[in-house]
């Protein structure tokens, strides 16, 4: 691991809400056969597709568990580095890291080639409600992250490199000191587009309640990330602002 990781992911965090991880351990071979899962399980017809789903062996099973496995193991060191960054006790840190108390779940996305990909969005601008999300995508263009004074940025995908998007709970727990990246994906009229996510976060019982150090003031109310599952659910982008102090 790079002595400055943490400080330079710390950065990243503050400056984009995203950011990009190379040499993350995780073997090349586990996130090819996740790849070539999504891609057999959407090529199924839709009734074959939800037996998959559902039967021991099929989506659900050993690949998808390897990996799951595979990136809470990365997932838990991020956290640590990033609640060390931000000056977290360890006492407050072992409430939910490195313990049974998290949420995770894995969502596989397919964007079919769009004859007019002008008039679609793949998927449409939003922040994730995760604490952090990594995301494996597959050659083909489209992940963009929106930057105050760039505008939508392309993140070009890379084998060897998966996308970490903050979330809006580890924004509300950083007291707002680190983005949330507003993100979309657009699609295109020649390659169709994989991608895996998987989010990662305290569970439902959880109080998230701003870090605050020194004479900083709460920008959020605290509360339970169900509670805030809940407003994001009626108020999807105004969620945010709702729980706001000021
Ligand atoms: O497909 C992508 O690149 C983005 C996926 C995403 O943002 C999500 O699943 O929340
Ligand atoms: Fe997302």
């Amino acid at each position: 691991m790079d002595p400055n990781a943490m400080e330079q992911i710390g950065h990243a965090c503050e400056k984009w809400g995203a950011f990009q991880l190379k040499n993350h351990g995780i073997p090349l071979s586990v996130i090819e056969d996740v790849e070539v899962e999504s891609k057999h399980l959407f090529s199924l017809p839709a009734e074959k597709k939800l037996k998959a789903l559902r039967s021991s062996g099929g989506a659900t099973g050993d690949t998808m568990q390897n990996y799951q496995n595979q990136m809470k193991v990365l997932a838990e060191k991020l956290t640590h580095m990033i609640l060390n960054f931000m000056g977290m006790n360890s006492e407050e840190e072992k409430k939910w890291v490195g313990s049974k108390n998290q949420f995770e779940a894995i969502q596989l996305n397919y964007y079919p080639c769009c004859p007019e990909p002008d008039r679609a969005m793949g998927l449409a601008p939003h922040t994730d409600t995760s604490f952090l999300t990594i995301l494996h995508q597959t050659q083909t263009n489209g992940l963009q992250i929106f930057q105050k004074c760039l505008g939508w940025v392309p993140i070009n995908p890379d084998p060897n490199t998966l996308v970490v998007n903050i979330g809006d709970i580890l924004h509300i727990l950083s007291n707002a000191r680190f983005h949330c990246a507003l993100h979309r994906a657009i699609v295109n009229n020649t390659n169709e587009r994989y991608s895996v996510a998987y989010f990662y976060g305290p569970q439902a019982d959880y109080v998230i309640s701003p870090l605050v150090l020194n004479s900083d003031v709460p920008c959020f109310r605290a509360l339970t990330v169900k509670d805030y599952l809940s407003i994001k659910a009626k108020n999807f982008k105004g969620a945010l602002s709702l729980i706001t102090t000021t």
